[in-house]
């Protein structure tokens, strides 16, 4: 994908994929204008997925986008895309407890979401752990908005690589092998 990003609504839709300099790899897709979806493919929660996630997104100044949502985990997280430059800054605010006890968090979050509250109420919240990272674009697609296809199954090795080479979205962008 070599468009240029102008406006939002060129943002919205776009499904991403990218490694933060310390070694993290994440899948995002912007749903809507209001709603994220996710895959972790590396890092301490790699094998997390997330659907339906409220977001905040805006454009800053032309092709500059702020992504910003709290989670169910107490989790917060804030993404500045720069895709015409092929980056993002991102920073996590982990509390203490997923630190502490990331393999709770590690499944399809949509269908736990009492473990997660459970969890926040049970372990330590402080001190976060906070992470500020830039990241690599390494993959865009135009998956456009509300596509269900996107982050629709959990993560597995060879995910990102198969997307990269163009073996799981057929021409409508949608899942070839389902
Ligand atoms: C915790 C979720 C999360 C999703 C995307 C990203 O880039 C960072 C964190």
């Amino acid at each position: 994908m070599t468009k240029e990003f102008k406006t939002l609504d060129d943002f919205l839709g776009t499904h991403f994929i990218y490694t933060y300099d310390n070694g993290w790899e994440y899948e995002w897709y912007a749903k809507n204008d209001h709603t994220v979806d996710y895959r972790i493919h590396g890092g301490m929660v790699a094998g997390r997925w997330v659907t339906d996630q409220e977001a905040n997104i805006v454009m800053l100044v032309p092709g500059i986008y702020k992504v910003a949502w709290t989670e169910p985990t107490g989790t917060d997280v804030a993404l500045d895309f720069v895709p015409n430059e092929g980056k993002l800054n991102g920073t996590i605010f982990f509390p203490k407890w997923v630190q502490d006890h990331p393999e709770i968090t590690v499944t399809y979050q949509n269908e736990h979401i009492d473990v997660m509250e459970a969890a926040r109420e049970k372990y330590d919240t402080y001190p976060k752990l906070v992470v500020p990272e830039f990241a690599k674009i390494t993959y865009m697609g135009d998956a456009g908005q509300n596509n269900e296809d996107v982050i629709s199954e959990a993560p597995y090795a060879s995910l990102p690589d198969d997307i990269r080479a163009g073996k799981y979205f057929d021409a409508n962008y949608k899942r070839i092998n389902k």
